[in-house]
């Protein structure tokens, strides 16, 4: 039913459009989307009702990576003996490491700015967009007609309904920047990407950190081993996680604020200054004018597309953590390519959105990045595969560094050196995945790593030492047994 009502408002058309695209939403999805349909001379406008730039540069990936830094920074000091200083502990005001990562989103910001997307030819409009019809946007009180519409909207903090958060100021990644005051006891609550970054942040700045978790370990869609690396690591440091907790209740009593769990048909108080609610984002569908137009979205609550990024309105296409399947900025970046060139030039040319190689990296200490698929990922889907690891311990750059900990794995296809998926877990993972990263995209297999020259010595040498691991098991015996008798006969 609401696939016929959308084909007939879809007829609906205007004789002439204002624009070849309208995008709703100037966050990572939005803006590339809004540059690539300029690069290609369309007339395009970009409609943002808050900030340029959106979550990752005001309150996700850019003050989050900022503050990583400072933090690392102390944690660095505290280990000044290890590196034949003396161990010390720098005093610092937290209001001014805050300051600091506004420094930093402020520095970014021309970037993504309004200036910059006019000068590159896009019409920026500052205003709440809402879409009347599949060819017509409404802002500020006028009507703008566009053959084809983005909606790059993005995705907020979920907050789940917990009887008692609503009546306390909690904290997500959104009003977090305005902190001055460090927490003295930081409740954490989600250990995905973000409720573990930012608790090993805060307790290395000095809060007293306990991370609850519902799932049985951290960064759950990582490897089992990746997850037990963590919590050892998050222990090491203080935080105490406390994983297959159920959120039940926040009490106040006063000036006490309590979480109660259940764990193990267990309850389990636990008492915190400032809580931080990071279990998740919701897709932004809704207020704009998707739901009268019958918009389908998923069973989770996100934007419905078609392998070319349309929505069952043929006009209407996506981008970004609005449709998801992945949140991340560069995935958003990804999908808005395909989003612009589907946009504008379907019916003529068009590109399915190619999911095949998404790599991503969760910026804690040592960093765990991953591509392609990993062990608990090749079980559950009944993937055959070989496994190599190369422990960090043994890059002689790790050690030089102090940076030993970690490993790399790499899931390659049986009797093959095709690279399935790799994870890489230690300082820079997030700068050395690339390798793999393009060696699956260009069909690079391990053999090709190797007869790479890495420099000496690098983090990324170890990609290669990890391709030596797998040609050693894969070194072909029977050959090997003729060369070792060649040599006998050579020696006579
Ligand atoms: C704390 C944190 C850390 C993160 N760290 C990383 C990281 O290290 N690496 C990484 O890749 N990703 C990271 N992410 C995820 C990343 O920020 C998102 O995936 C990315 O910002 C998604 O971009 P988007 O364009 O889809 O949405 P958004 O950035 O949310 O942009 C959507 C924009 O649409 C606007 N909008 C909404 N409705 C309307 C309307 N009706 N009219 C006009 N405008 C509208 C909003 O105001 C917003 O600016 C992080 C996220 C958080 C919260
Ligand atoms: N470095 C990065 O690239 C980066 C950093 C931060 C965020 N992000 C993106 O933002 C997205 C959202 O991050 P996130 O960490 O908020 O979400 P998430 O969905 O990735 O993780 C949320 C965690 O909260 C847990 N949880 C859910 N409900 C709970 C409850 N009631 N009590 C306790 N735990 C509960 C879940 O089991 C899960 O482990 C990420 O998936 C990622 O795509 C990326």
């Amino acid at each position: 039913m609401a696939d016929i009502f959308a084909r007939l408002i879809h007829r609906l058309k205007p004789k002439h459009f204002d624009y070849n695209l309208v995008i709703l939403g100037g966050g990572s999805a939005g803006l590339v989307t809004a540059y690539l349909a300029a690069a290609v001379k369309a007339k395009v406008a970009l409609i943002e009702k808050e900030k340029m730039g959106g979550d990752c540069l005001n309150s996700g990936c850019v003050p989050s990576k900022a503050l990583l830094r400072t933090a690392r920074l102390l944690a660095d000091a505290r280990r000044a003996g290890d590196f034949g200083l003396q161990d010390t502990a720098i005093p610092f005001d937290f209001a001014a490491v805050m300051a600091r990562v506004q420094r930093v989103v402020e520095q970014v910001a021309p970037h993504d700015s309004v200036e910059r997307y006019r000068g590159l030819g896009v019409e920026v409009i500052a205003g709440e967009a809402r879409i009347t019809s599949p060819h017509r946007i409404e802002v500020n009180g006028r009507t703008l007609t566009s053959r084809a519409i983005v909606v790059a909207t993005g995705a907020r903090p979920f907050v789940p309904p917990i009887p008692g958060l609503d009546r306390i100021d909690y904290l997500t990644s959104d009003n977090l920047w305005r902190l001055r005051q460090l927490p003295r006891r930081l409740l954490v609550l989600g250990g995905g990407p973000i409720g573990c970054e930012l608790a090993q942040a805060f307790a290395r700045f000095g809060s007293a950190v306990t991370l609850v978790e519902l799932a049985p370990r951290l960064l759950i869609r990582e490897d089992e081993e990746v997850s037990a690396l963590l919590a050892a690591r998050f222990a090491a440091e203080g935080i105490r996680v406390l994983t297959g907790h159920r959120a039940k209740e926040v009490r106040t009593d006063g000036e006490r604020r309590m979480l109660i769990c259940e764990h193990d048909g267990k309850r389990v108080e636990i008492e915190f200054d400032a809580i931080l609610v990071a279990v998740g984002r919701a897709p932004r569908v809704e207020g704009f004018g998707l739901e009268e137009l019958g918009v389908e979205l998923t069973e989770r609550g996100t934007l419905k597309a078609d392998p070319w990024l349309r929505t069952n309105i043929p006009s209407i296409f996506c981008a970004g953590d609005v449709t998801g399947p992945y949140q991340f900025t560069h995935s958003a970046a990804h999908q808005a390519w395909y989003a612009a060139v589907n946009a504008l030039f379907a019916p003529f040319k068009t590109f399915k959105v190619d999911y095949r190689v998404i790599p991503w990296a969760t910026f804690v200490d040592p960093e765990v990045a991953r591509v392609g698929l990993n062990e608990q990922e090749a079980r559950e889907r009944g993937i055959p595969c070989d496994v190599t690891r190369y422990e960090l311990a043994e890059l002689d750059r790790a050690l030089a560094d102090g940076a030993a900990e970690g490993f790399i794995k790499v899931l390659t296809k049986p009797g093959s050196d095709r690279i399935l998926g790799a994870t890489v877990v230690g300082r820079h993972a997030g700068e050395t995945i690339t390798e793999f990263v393009s060696a699956m995209k260009h069909n690079l297999g391990l053999n090709k790593i190797l007869g790479t020259i890495h420099i000496y010595p690098t983090f990324a040498e170890g990609n290669k030492a990890v391709a030596g691991v797998w040609k050693r098991k894969h070194a072909p015996q029977r050959v090997l047994r003729w060369v070792e008798r060649f040599h006998a006969w050579r020696r006579g």
